[in-house]
């Protein structure tokens, strides 16, 4: 029997809610400024680009851009109001925690590929009591390059001892589905996180709770398996 698909895993919109305690820092960072706070709303469509692009675009949003000399400063004070935050289990989405579980159980090996910060996804992971399932975290720093370019995806199978057939990816926006899509592996869009319409985005399949999994991973498995698999993105 083939060995159970590596599955990776986005963080922020797909694993926790991070709309929370990225707002509080940057508005605490705005306020700093003399700027107005940013709404929730606007927080998910800045989410997805790592935290130098929130940061640009919460100033962006609230009055006149930072100058490239600007940047680098209040991103350090961005994280600092950020890494003093404890984290929230509440911010884990419904049925993460034994999703992961099942998964492991079945022996996929898991991965993580996220946009933030390496040290601080991993912290988070381990503060929040996740780090066990994962067995390689790759982020936005990790690589010269970041989501939607492949190679974070690739790197993370490779640590995963690979490469697989039929690895997938899970996350929330345009980015995971296409680094997924450069790298040629099959991509699931949840459909509760950030990335805007699922309509838009190409992913192979979409599932609206993250318990959803099990059952898709096994459609996925099905289709791969087929005489003319369909997945990734509409191969024939
Ligand atoms: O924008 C970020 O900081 C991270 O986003 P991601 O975990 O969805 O890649
Ligand atoms: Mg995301």
């Amino acid at each position: 029997m083939a060995r159970p698909a590596p599955v990776i895993f986005d963080l922020d919109g797909t694993l926790i809610d991070s709309v929370p305690h990225l707002g509080q820092a940057l508005n605490r960072l705005l306020g700093e400024w003399g700027r107005t706070s940013v709404t929730d709303a606007m927080l998910r469509s800045f989410i997805g680009d790592g935290p130098r692009r929130l940061v640009e675009r919460g100033f962006a949003a609230t009055g006149r851009a930072l100058s490239r000399e600007e940047v680098g400063p209040a991103l350090a004070r961005f994280l600092d109001f950020y890494a003093v935050l404890p984290a929230d289990p509440g911010s884990i989405y419904p049925g993460v925690p034994r999703t992961l579980a099942r998964l492991a159980g079945a022996g996929h090996p898991i991965g993580l590929c996220t946009n933030k910060p390496q040290a601080i996804a991993r912290d988070l992971l381990d503060e929040l009591e996740l780090l066990p399932f994962f067995g390689a975290i790759v982020g936005g720093d990790s690589l010269p390059q970041c989501k939607p370019a492949p190679e974070p995806l690739l790197a993370v199978l490779t640590a995963l001892g690979g490469p697989f057939a039929g690895a997938i990816m899970v996350g929330d926006g345009p980015n995971d589905i296409a680094a997924a899509h450069a790298a040629g592996i099959v991509s699931i869009l949840v459909s509760y996180g950030y990335g805007g319409e699922p309509a838009d985005l190409s992913a192979d399949l979409v599932i609206d709770r993250f318990t959803d999994l099990p059952d898709a991973l096994e459609a996925v498995h099905r289709n791969l398996a087929s005489p003319h698999p369909t997945f990734p993105f509409g191969r024939s």
